[in-house]
């Protein structure tokens, strides 16, 4: 049996769903556009902005980039979003991440309008999502809920192993799988003894950054086995995860790339149009 969780594919399948969607939309005048603002030159950033670019065309939604030099101030970013926010024309808003030092994320965060905030990174809106009770989802984390839905696998009373404890997708992911029924352990840095866990996990989900830190021994066979890193050496990509030898020991897998990366792609513009949908239903 195939064992690869192939995101490209349900990333695919589910884009042109959101297409006919939009197509809708588009027809009553209401196509969605949303605002990506990008601080600085990390690389990483913009192949990641292209990759949006290109699924938004795709869809049919409207996406402007804002590009910021690395030497704008936080006060000229945050009169950006206030702006943003305050435009009936823009669905949704999002900081690309990472910003440079200088920028306090946390006033930008605090700052973004939360029926904008199409990344689900407002403190308002991380509240909504612990209490389970949201209507926008953090990208990366809803691309794993709905590639594991697409595949119909039910997590009832699995145990969900995470490492990484980040805001962008540790840390939500934990509450989404919670609400799938799932116990959740998030792993970090600082755990002692990581495969006294990981060995445990009937679905694993790796987010640290960390060039293929889940070996083969780490993981209980017939796992499922997520792997949400994407770490760039001598120009290839590189997951979390050491594919080659964790594919013999698991059940199923995701693939980097081709994996989560396009999920996250593809949901986030989910997102964008829930925000739209809600806001015109509001008017
Ligand atoms: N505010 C904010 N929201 C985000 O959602 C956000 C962010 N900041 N910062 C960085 C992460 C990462 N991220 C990805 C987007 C596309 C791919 C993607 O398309 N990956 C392709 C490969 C692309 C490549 O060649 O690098 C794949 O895995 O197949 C991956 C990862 C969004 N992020």
């Amino acid at each position: 049996m195939d064992k690869i969780l192939d995101g490209k594919k349900v990333a695919e399948l589910k884009s042109q769903r959101l297409k006919d969607f939009v197509k809708n939309l588009i027809d009553q005048k209401k196509q969605p556009h949303f605002c990506v603002i990008n601080i600085g030159d990390n690389a990483a950033s913009k192949v990641y902005i292209r990759a949006k670019t290109r699924m938004a065309e795709k869809i049919g939604i409207l996406q402007e980039n804002i590009q910021l030099p690395k030497t704008v101030s936080e006060d000229e970013v945050v009169a950006l979003i206030k702006k943003l926010n305050a435009d009936p024309e823009i669905n949704g808003v999002m900081v690309q991440l990472p910003a440079p030092d200088h920028i306090n994320v946390k006033r930008l965060m605090d700052t973004i309008d939360p029926e904008k905030d199409v990344d689900c990174l407002t403190p308002t809106n991380i509240g909504r999502l612990w209490e389970g009770d949201h209507f926008v989802e953090p990208a990366t984390a809803a691309g794993i809920i709905s590639l594991l839905e697409e595949y119909d696998i039910d997590l009832t009373g699995k145990k969900a192993v995470i490492i990484g404890r980040s805001n962008i997708v540790g840390k939500p992911l934990a509450a989404l799988l919670l609400e799938k029924n799932a116990s959740v352990s998030i792993l970090h840095s600082k755990t002692d003894n990581l495969s006294d866990y990981t060995r445990q996990a009937d679905l694993l989900v790796a987010a640290v950054g960390q060039p293929e830190l889940v070996k083969a021994d780490m993981v209980k066979p017939g796992a499922i086995v997520i792997d949400v890193g994407i770490n760039r050496i001598d120009n290839h990509l590189v997951g979390d995860v050491a594919f080659d030898e964790v594919k013999e020991v698991a059940n199923l897998i995701t693939p980097v790339p081709g994996g989560v990366g396009p999920l996250t792609v593809e949901s986030l513009m989910e997102q964008v149009v829930k925000l739209a949908k809600r806001q015109d239903e509001r008017r």
